[in-house]
Formats: structure tokens, C-alpha cells, sequence
């Protein structure tokens, strides 16, 4: 009885001893599953929201003031389209008293160069002589400057004039006979009749002259003396031409008209005028293009545009625009255009820039057409009115 509870009591004690065995064995394997569940739920929750996460306390980002959200930089409004400034010409009277200083070269050469020469004390032939190569070196032109001298020569004898305040008087008054004090210089903007149209102003010359400018500059003059002027870039050859005309036109609130490159030159000087009377201009002002005179066929364009602009109403004015500097080749050119149109005035450019102002006189008397315009630089308000007064006086340094 004893043997048997003793090997109970054994047989008890081995199957504790197993049993406990076996749980710390499972507890063991556990552990490190538990360890990385725990670390799981440690790591940032993931990027999908799940329903109720927020209301279990989901890790909170950090929440994002209204000041420190960086809004889309917005776009920059588009500036305003910049108005072009319009520009106020200058009055046109007295423009040429005003830069007689600019003919200081013709001065110097025409006016001082003759009153020294008639202030000697000997008025022999020699020196009558050295008058006339005076006129001619100016470019008076060869029968003006016989007419001069031998009226001069004739008055001084007469009168016995010998002061030189006295031979001033003389010289000045014979210089302004040869200029023509009485022509009317008058630019034709102005329609004729009853009929409701723009003055039609078509200008023409050799490229290079200042034709371009000098439309430019006469806009100036017109709206200068309150008129409302369209310029027509009939000078379609030159893509340039018509973008400097324009910008001339901006500047004084004047529109151009322009065609397509290498279009047809008589297509926009019709437009132009059509457009000008549409929009009730005072003036239009067609700017022409001007190859090389021996090129016939584009002299030929010009009388055509002529004619087509004739087709709405007679031009009022056609402007030969002739540069000073070129002497007696613009008297050549001259000669060409007034072939192909009726030429109505000059306008000389450059004579800022020439000792040889006599060229007014010689072109005048080539064409039996007045200059009207002078150019005495490259400032926009350096197109005057022609005052023959005004240039004697500053030829020879009077008052
Ligand atoms: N010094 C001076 N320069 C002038 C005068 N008139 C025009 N010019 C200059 O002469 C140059 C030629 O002028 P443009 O008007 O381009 O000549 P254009 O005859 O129209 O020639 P295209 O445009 O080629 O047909 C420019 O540099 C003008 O500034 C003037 O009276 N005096």
C-alpha cells in the first residue's frame, strides 16, 4: 500500500513537470509575433483614411494655419496696353526764322561770300566775275545768275551805291526777285467745290530724298494747323517705308492705311482716299514709292496711282521732294517726274546740310514750280514753311 502511494505521488510529480515544460515552450514562440503586432501599430497609419479612424484618435498631422497656406501664386495682371503719347507739333509760322540758324553753310558761302566781295573797293570785272562763280558754286543755275549780276552791276552804277548798308539793301532785294516773293506757296490740302472729301496730297521723289520723312513731318504740319490727317504707305515695295510712315502717323493721332508687301501701290492710295472720306479727314497724304527714275516701269506706276486716286476726285497737290545736297542730279530727277506727273510744288530737303541753297532758285526755274517746303534737319518739327523773305535775309544775315 505504501509502494502504490508512492509511485502515485512519482507518476504526479513527472506529469507537473511535463506540463509546465510545455507552456513556457509556447509562451516562448508567442513573444516575437507580439513584438512586431505591437510595432505595427506603432508605424505611421496609412496614407488611406479608414472610416472611424478619426474617431479612435488617429495620429494627428500637424494641422496647417490659414496664414501659413501658400496660396497659388496668382498671375500678374497684364499691364495696360500703353496709349502712344500723342505728340503737339510745333506751330508752323515762323518755323524758318526760327532755324535760319541751320543755313548757316549757304550763309556762309551764297550770302557772306557776295557781300565781301561787293564791299571791295574796286568793283571791276574781275570781281564781278568772282560774284557770278559765287551764285554759280550755290547752284543759283547759269541764267539766273546773269540775270542777277547784271542788274546788281546795272543798280550799282545808277545809284553809285557804295555803303555796305546800302549794298545789302541791293543784293538783298535782287536775291528775293530771283526767289519769286509773289508765287504762291500755298500746299493745296483743301478741296475745291461743295464736294464732302479730303484734300488728296500724293508725294513723290527719288527713294533716299526724305520722301518718307517729309510726309511724316508735313502730317505734323497739318495737325499742327488743326486738321485731321490719314496717311496712305503707297510705297509698298519698302515693308520699312510703311512702318516708319506709321510711326510718324502715331505720333500725331494720324492713321495709315497700308496694303499687303509688294501689293499694288495704286490699290492702297485708292483706299487710303476712299477710307479718309469715309472717316471725313481734312487731308490725305499718300506717301509713293520712288525706285530709280530709269526705271520705267515704276514711273509708270506712278502716273497709274495718279490715276486711280483720280478715279474718287482730282489730287489736290503733288509734292517732288528733292534732296539739296544732290545738286544738279535733282534737277535731273526733277525733270523725270514732272514727265510723269503734273508736279504742283518742291520740297527741298537737307538744305541744312548744303552750302548750295541756291538750288531753290534753279529748281523753280527747271520746273515753273514753287518750292514750298523746306527740310532743315532731322528733328520732326524741321519741316518749314518756305518764306523767300525769311531765307534771304538768313542767307545774307540781315534782320
Ligand atoms: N539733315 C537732314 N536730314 C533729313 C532731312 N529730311 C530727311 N532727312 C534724312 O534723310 C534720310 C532719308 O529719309 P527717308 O524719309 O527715309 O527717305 P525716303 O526718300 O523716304 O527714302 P525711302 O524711305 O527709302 O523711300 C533720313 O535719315 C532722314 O532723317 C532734312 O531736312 N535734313
Amino acid at each position: 500500500m505504501e509502494i502504490v502511494i508512492l509511485v502515485v505521488v512519482i507518476a504526479l510529480v513527472v506529469l507537473g513537470a511535463i506540463s509546465g515544460l510545455v507552456v513556457s515552450g509556447r509562451k516562448k514562440k508567442a513573444a516575437p509575433a507580439e513584438k512586431s503586432a505591437a510595432a505595427q501599430a506603432t508605424k505611421a497609419p496609412s496614407a488611406e483614411p479608414h472610416v472611424g479612424e478619426e474617431a479612435e484618435g488617429a495620429p494627428e498631422a500637424p494641422r496647417r494655419t490659414i496664414e501659413e497656406v501658400d496660396l497659388p501664386a496668382a498671375e500678374a495682371p497684364a499691364p495696360p496696353a500703353p496709349t502712344p503719347e500723342i505728340e503737339t507739333p510745333e506751330p508752323t509760322a515762323g518755323r524758318l526764322v526760327r532755324l535760319r540758324s541751320r543755313l548757316s553753310r549757304s550763309q556762309n558761302t551764297l550770302g557772306k561770300g557776295l557781300l565781301t566781295l561787293l564791299s571791295r573797293e574796286h568793283l571791276d570785272d574781275a570781281t564781278w566775275e568772282e560774284i557770278e562763280d559765287t551764285l554759280l558754286t550755290a547752284d543759283v543755275g547759269v541764267t539766273p545768275t546773269q540775270e542777277l549780276v547784271e542788274r546788281l552791276r546795272e543798280r550799282v552804277r545808277v545809284l553809285g551805291t557804295r555803303t555796305p548798308e546800302e549794298l545789302r539793301t541791293l543784293l538783298r532785294e535782287e536775291l528775293l526777285t530771283l526767289v519769286g516773293p509773289d508765287l504762291d506757296r500755298t500746299v493745296h490740302t483743301e478741296t475745291h467745290g461743295a464736294v464732302e472729301r479730303p484734300g488728296v496730297v500724293l508725294v513723290v521723289g527719288v527713294n533716299g530724298t526724305g520722301k518718307t520723312t517729309t510726309t511724316g513731318k508735313l502730317a505734323r504740319v497739318l495737325v499742327a494747323d488743326g486738321k485731321s490727317v490719314v496717311l496712305g504707305a503707297a510705297d509698298t515695295f519698302r515693308a520699312a517705308a510703311a512702318d516708319q510712315l506709321q510711326t510718324w502717323g502715331r505720333r500725331v493721332g494720324a492713321r495709315t492705311v497700308r496694303g499687303p508687301e509688294a501689293g499694288d501701290p495704286a490699290s492702297v492710295a485708292f483706299d487710303a482716299v476712299k477710307e479718309g472720306t469715309d472717316e471725313g479727314a481734312d487731308v490725305v497724304l499718300i506717301d509713293t514709292a520712288g525706285r530709280l527714275h530709269t526705271k520705267t516701269g515704276l514711273m509708270d506706276e506712278l502716273g497709274k496711282v495718279k490715276r486711280v486716286v483720280e478715279k474718287q476726285g482730282p489730287v489736290d497737290e503733288v509734292l517732288l521732294v528733292l534732296d539739296a545736297t544732290t545738286g544738279q542730279n535733282g534737277l535731273v530727277q526733277a525733270r523725270v517726274f514732272a514727265e510723269v506727273v503734273d508736279i504742283t510744288g518742291i520740297v527741298l530737303t537737307k538744305l541744312d546740310g548744303t552750302a548750295k541753297g541756291g538750288i531753290v532758285v534753279a529748281v523753280q526755274r527747271e520746273l515753273g514750280v514753287p518750292v514750298k517746303l523746306v527740310g532743315l534737319g532731322e528733328g520732326a518739327d524741321d519741316l518749314a514753311p518756305f518764306e523767300p523773305e525769311a531765307f534771304v535775309d538768313a542767307l545774307i544775315g540781315g534782320a
